[in-house]
């Protein structure tokens, strides 16, 4: 079993353990429930930088990143820096995430938070909405096209943007639909790690002008964003190169900075 499918068999487990202790009646009673959310499309294609910027603690491909920040403190230091989303992994088991990271962020920045997760059931995205998120993340390697028209009509539906993640033209190509916003490649194959750009420039000019095109992981520079941006890129999902700092919104700062200068 790769890691992808392992990650996938233990969150139908979680999600349906989640399922047995929290009701929907619950979540829908919950006061970020009942807000309004902030756009993160919206946010990129007004934006000069565009990037989305991570908290992630560990993960299967470096093992531990950053145990040791405050997730508000990173929140907080990322705001400053003028980001126009955060990311917040939520996962536990593999990325040492939760739902209370998204709470807690949620607590302190007005930007748009996405909830970065192994979506594979309404019920996660009902419990996105309940603790800060105005963004989901579905993945196509691990939904057929059926979930991913149910699940993104669901998120939509909930006022929440809806980023779709591929890696190849199958995945893309099943994909395509009116209820998504951005469509995110993401430069690391999640069943090999194996990380290239190459991944995002070979698929832009597949993917049509009304999504937000956001390149994802592996990427650590200024050149590297602005070779993407020759592609038509809009957004840049950047983690571990913010997050093994010491202090990731000084650095996010500084590499903004650079980046518009
Ligand atoms: O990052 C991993 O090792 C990973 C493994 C398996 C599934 C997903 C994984 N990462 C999720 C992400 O997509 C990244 O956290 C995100 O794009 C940021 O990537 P990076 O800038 O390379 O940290």
């Amino acid at each position: 079993m790769n890691i992808l499918d392992k990650i996938v068999a233990d969150k139908r487990n979680e999600v349906d353990l989640r399922k047995s202790l929290i009701p929907i009646s619950q979540l829908e009673q919950s006061v970020l429930y009942n807000r309004n959310t902030a756009s993160l499309a919206a946010a990129l294609r007004n934006s000069n930088s565009g990037i989305i910027a991570e908290h992630k603690r560990r993960s299967p491909s470096k093992s531990l990143i950053n145990q040791k920040l405050n997730v508000q403190d990173v929140a907080t230091g990322y705001e400053q820096a003028g980001v126009c989303g955060m990311s917040v992994l939520t996962d536990s088991k593999y990325f040492g995430g939760s739902l209370d990271d998204l709470l807690l962020a949620r607590s302190v920045t007005k930007i748009p938070l996405l909830r970065k997760e192994f979506i594979i059931d309404e019920y996660q995205i009902l419990e996105a909405r309940a603790h800060g998120a105005d963004v989901i993340l579905l993945i196509a390697a691990i939904l057929s096209k059926n979930e991913i028209k149910t699940l993104s009509e669901a998120a939509k539906s909930l006022g929440l943007d809806v980023l779709l993640e591929v890696h190849n033209i199958e995945e893309l190509h099943k994909s395509i639909m009116p209820s998504l916003d951005m469509l995110g490649v993401n430069n690391r194959n999640l069943k090999t790690f194996e990380v290239s750009l190459e991944t995002s420039k070979n698929l832009s000019k597949l993917i049509p002008d009304e999504f937000v095109k956001v390149s994802e992981s592996g990427i650590s520079s200024i050149e590297a964003i602005k070779d993407l941006k020759q592609y038509g890129y809009q957004g840049f999902l950047i983690g571990e190169n913010f997050m093994k700092t010491e202090n990731p919104g000084k650095y996010a700062s500084e590499f903004i900075k650079e980046l518009e200068s």
